[in-house]
């Protein structure tokens, strides 16, 4: 039990008792850089409850991707702990690690990296099917989640015949398409105009609070920042709340 949370919860404390789903324990991550380390996250205390939006805004090379990769577990840690639903990951085996990774965790980047060659419909089969699931099934969740955001009459269209906002919430209807339980944005409308942009958001928050994910999501959009429950940043390789 020694790995699962308990008498050492994290420093910020919920609204209720529940458990956080991600919890960054004094996260520390550096690069080496012409030799030299490069300290980027010195010590990170983050943690992120069910049904939470949190907005990391923070200037360029401060270290918000590195902080969601190391979170998604894509990345190690050099020093702290990342706990995912109470349990620790840092010593847990790759395929373990990799298990939690595509069960818990949804990722969705500024550029959709969408396979170009498959549909809609098939791009968010396949993470389904990956998993375990028949075709049969992955296909109709598939369907009900691209109907729930807006794309039920473009199932069967490639990305390259898709708009950008159109693509993107393709891209987030693949991130959620096993039910993770944390949502992980990187600039998810970074790329696009601001009528779109706020489209996609829109469409996030709602699947979010339908399914109780506990999202983090890096933007420069403070418009898009103000509508989440919380805002933080990262000063000094520390989060910080805004
Ligand atoms: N693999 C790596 N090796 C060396 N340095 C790296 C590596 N990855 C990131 N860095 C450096 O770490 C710092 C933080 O990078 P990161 O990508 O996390 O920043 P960011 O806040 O997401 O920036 P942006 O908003 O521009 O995407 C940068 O200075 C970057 O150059």
């Amino acid at each position: 039990m020694s790995d699962v949370v308990n008498a050492d919860r994290p420093a910020a404390s919920a609204p209720n008792e529940e458990a956080p789903v991600l919890w960054l324990d004094k996260v520390e991550r550096r690069y080496t850089e012409a030799g030299a380390p490069l300290e980027i996250l010195k010590g990170v205390d983050f943690a992120i409850w069910p049904g939470e939006t949190v907005a990391l805004i923070a200037p360029s090379g401060t270290g918000k991707s590195t902080l969601l990769h190391v979170a998604g577990l894509l990345e190690a840690p050099d020093g702290g702990e990342v706990y995912i639903a109470g349990k620790a990951t840092s010593k847990l085996a790759d395929k373990d690690r990799t298990r939690i990774r595509r069960n818990e965790i949804g990722f969705v980047y500024q550029f959709h990296h969408l396979l170009p060659e498959f549909s809609a419909l098939e791009n968010v089969v396949l993470p389904q099917m990956i998993r375990g699931l028949t075709y049969k099934e992955a296909k109709a969740r598939a369907s009900e989640l691209l109907t729930y955001l807006g794309l039920g009459e473009r199932q069967t269209h490639r990305p390259a015949e898709l708009s950008g906002g159109e693509q993107q919430r393709v891209a987030i209807a693949r991130a959620v398409a096993n039910a993770p339980s944390i949502l992980l944005a990187d600039e998810p409308t970074g790329n696009l105009d601001p009528k779109t942009a706020d489209h996609v958001f829109s469409a996030l928050g709602q699947l979010v609070r339908a399914s109780r994910l506990a999202a983090v999501v890096a933007t420069h959009n403070m418009d898009l920042a103000a509508r989440m429950d919380r805002r933080v940043t990262i000063r000094d390789g520390l989060i910080v709340e805004l």
